[in-house]
């Protein structure tokens, strides 16, 4: 392997100098830059990036400190951050406020990260009276995004009932001139902190968009910097062995028959690293494409929560069932903060237990030939994480080039998107032949079958059916009658005719 891998560190020097490193999209790769800003490859990056830390630092401080108040909170200031962000603008914030806020922190943190009504309903219904106080950080790097505009938009509707400007509370972090920003710029947001065209969502956390919730939690944003720059350090090394990022990638290499890379750390803080490293491993490796445009259909499927809680779910699988995936057990030496710790046996504490769980299962796994990585970090803090989050960072891109693949583009993640806008027009076109039919006299109530053919979309009428489903189960004017076990049976029209749709 080791002229493989000598090219693929030889691609990363080109990448942090600068080089178009995702090709399809034109880009430089950056996130290396942001922990150490003098590796910009040019004094206008570095002092974005500077500068860019330096406000968002003096803003939290000011909002923690209650210089930045809320307009109208009775309590002064601000006490809640409501985080609405998706992917890459949710996932790192997640991870991070798990694995690091304090037990007390200064603004607790809320996420709004999906377009699911209920869902949102839920995170403001726990809000409550606290709306008055709580800041809105919406996150969006390319700041069109629609479960984020929906999120934004549902949001500041609970601002207008309540009776509150949500202006006065809003933070918008985004491209410069995206929709959002200039949404943000138009009605005057508190503050707006800039992504980088060269930072990709899922490689974003050590940009505004992990620091700013971050630093509002009290987490020390520096030290995961540190920790982040250090391991990029480390993994600057040609020397194979010495070199964690690669040997981590040679890790998943060897085992690229497997998979399944089942993440587990035996700290509960750290339970979401692996969903946030489902998308950072499987956004950048599961490629249809290598760079020569071979077909290649590359692809590790990433899952865990945590052990040992997960060694009563489904290790049994692991040891005994299909053997398709390979265990990365992240260890945590320290157990809890020093002078807390006690003997619940003679001489074994309950960290004993979960190291013994740990070491347990590793050793079960590998006697019937089961593979496994171990990561061992000393403590969770900020610097450990930011490290952590910065080997993954690497070992991605290094494995990345050894199977010759773009980690940096996302191409499969549009079509799904530009299907589910097919699905919002061909509801438009429902409603308004709906509307035709019910605004006749009498009203005309339509098979599922005649619905498709006046859309000219026989081809859809599944699609139809399920459109109708959801529009009659959510009081929506539509009428469904028949037997939803058997569509052929159903008869739709609307409750009132809208005069207006059916000439505009
Ligand atoms: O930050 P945004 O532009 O809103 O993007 C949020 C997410 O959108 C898409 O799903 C991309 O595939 C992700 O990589 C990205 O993190």
């Amino acid at each position: 392997m080791e002229p493989r891998f000598q090219a693929a560190f030889k691609a990363m020097e080109e990448l942090e100098k600068g080089a178009i490193a995702n090709p399809d999209e034109g880009r430089m790769v950056g996130h290396y830059w942001l922990r150490n800003p003098k590796l910009a490859p040019n004094s206008f990056l570095r002092l974005q990036i500077e500068n860019t830390l330096e406000a968002l630092l003096k803003f939290s401080n000011d909002v923690v400190s209650g210089k930045i108040k809320p307009p109208s909170s009775p309590e002064g200031r601000f006490t809640q951050v409501l985080s609405v962000g998706i992917g890459g603008s949710a996932l790192g914030p997640q991870f991070v406020a798990e694995a690091l806020a304090p037990d007390n922190p200064p603004l607790k943190i809320r996420f709004i990260d999906n377009t699911d009504p209920a869902g949102i309903d839920h995170q403001i219904a726990q809000l409550g009276p606290e709306l008055a106080s709580t800041l809105v950080i919406v996150i969006s790097k390319s700041g069109g995004t629609p479960e984020t505009r929906n999120g934004l938009l549902e949001v500041q509707k609970a601002f207008r009932e309540a009776g509150l400007n949500f202006a006065k509370q809003g933070v918008a972090i985004t491209q410069e001139k995206s929709l959002l920003d200039n949404t943000a710029r138009i009605e005057g947001w508190l503050a707006r902190f800039p992504m980088f065209d060269w930072v990709g969502g899922r490689t974003s956390e050590m940009s505004a968009v992990g620091l700013l919730p971050a630093a509002l939690q009290g987490i020390d944003i520096k030290e995961m910097l540190t920790g982040g720059h250090l391991m990029d350090e480390a993994n600057r090394t040609t020397v194979l062995r010495n070199n964690p990022a690669a040997l981590l990638a040679l890790c998943w290499y060897w085992a690229s028959d497997c998979v399944d890379m089942v993440v587990l750390p035996y700290k509960d803080s750290l339970l979401l690293f692996s969903r946030y490293l489902q998308q950072l491993v499987m956004e950048s490796i599961g490629k249809e494409f290598d760079l020569n445009g071979n077909r290649v259909n590359q692809g590790l499927t990433v899952y865990g929560n945590k052990g040992s809680t997960d060694q009563h779910a489904y290790i049994q699988q692991l040891r005994d069932g299909v053997h398709n995936f390979f265990v990365t057990f992240i260890e945590v030496l320290r157990d809890r903060p020093p002078g807390h710790d006690w003997e619940l046996e003679p001489g074994v504490t309950c960290g004993d237990y979960l190291f013994g769980m740990l070491q347990g299962t590793r050793s079960a796994l590998y006697s019937n030939e089961r593979e496994s990585i171990t990561v061992t970090v000393e403590e969770v803090t900020p610097r450990s994480v930011g490290a952590l989050i910065g080997l993954y960072e690497r070992a991605v891109g290094i494995y990345a080039s050894l199977v010759n693949i773009n980690a940096y583009h996302q191409p499969g993640v549009e079509a799904g998107k530009k299907a589910a806008g097919e699905v919002l027009a061909l509801q438009k076109r429902v409603l308004a032949v709906l509307n035709e039919a019910s605004c006749k006299d009498p009203v005309e109530p339509l098979t599922l079958e005649e619905v498709a053919d006046r859309c000219h979309a026989t081809e859809d009428i599944e699609m139809i059916y399920k459109i109708i489903a959801h529009m009659a189960a959510n009081d929506r004017a539509i009428i469904a009658e028949g037997n939803c076990g058997s569509p052929r049976s159903i008869k739709v029209f609307l409750g009132e005719c809208n005069v207006d749709a059916l000439y505009g």
